[in-house]
């Protein structure tokens, strides 16, 4: 297994500087690979390991797509752990510096438990870390991950295939509203092992006075064969 130590290595080796410039453009950006492919191999077979999970979704039954994924408990792998414990300080940065562009407060501590702490005692108690699974024919539509007052604005997707390999179609889609005028598309092939961080709500834009907020929902392209399976990191909890 991959230790937490060489995996927070992997975290703060990146440039985040350079991902935070990424951010800014495109309201997402693609990290280095942050774990080996044997290790996303067994964090993607922890799929059928039902004790690990609190729930699963089904998808199309809630018309979400078509797909499915389960919500790990509290009590995550510890690969999983590592790597939402590394992530937090660099993706605060990020936060803080959006929150004041957008003359917003900026609740987050330092320490992710007490962050973790602060939305439990605000009932978001449940944990919101899920392993998704999508085979051919298979889609995200178009969502945001918010589940009450309290968001971290920035999250974080890791793919456990790889696109052209293990799979093809599955396309990241990030969908961005622009003041008065129409939307803008991104879309991202997510590499294996590798991480992208991308804006949970909304993100500072410019505009004419300043800084105004950007809408930004996100999904997953159609899977037009194989097996597509990612891990999804979310900072704030689930209600
Ligand atoms: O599978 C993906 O790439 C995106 C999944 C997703 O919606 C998320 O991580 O929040
Ligand atoms: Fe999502």
């Amino acid at each position: 297994m991959t230790s937490a130590r060489a995996i927070t290595a992997a975290v703060d080796a990146a440039d985040w500087t350079a991902l935070a410039t990424e951010l800014d453009t495109h309201g997402c950006a693609l990290t280095p690979r942050l774990i080996d492919p044997a290790e996303c191999r067994r964090i993607a077979g922890l799929y059928d390991d039902a004790a690990r999970f609190r729930s699963t979704v089904d998808m199309a039954r809630h018309r979400f797509g078509s797909g499915r994924y389960r919500y790990f408990t509290h009590d995550l792998p510890r690969p999983v752990a590592a790597l939402r414990a590394a992530l937090y300080p660099h993706l605060l940065t990020v936060a803080r510096d959006w929150a004041a562009r957008l003359g917003r407060p900026a609740p987050w501590p330092d320490s992710l438990d007490e962050w973790l702490a602060r939305c439990h005692a605000a009932g978001q108690a449940k944990s919101a870390q899920i392993l998704l699974r999508y085979e051919e024919g298979d889609w995200n539509a178009l969502h945001r991950d918010l589940f009450g007052d309290l968001v971290f604005p920035l999250q974080v997707v890791i793919g456990l295939d790889e696109q052209g390999a293990d799979y093809t179609g599955g396309e990241f889609l990030l969908v961005e509203q622009r003041p008065r005028a129409q939307s803008r598309g991104t879309s991202t092939v997510l590499k294996q092992g590798h991480g992208l961080v991308f804006t949970t709500r909304d993100r500072p834009v410019r505009s004419a006075r300043g800084w105004s907020a950007g809408p930004v929902r996100h999904g997953v392209s159609v899977v037009r064969s194989g097996l597509r399976r990612s891990l999804g990191l979310v900072f704030h909890e689930a209600a």
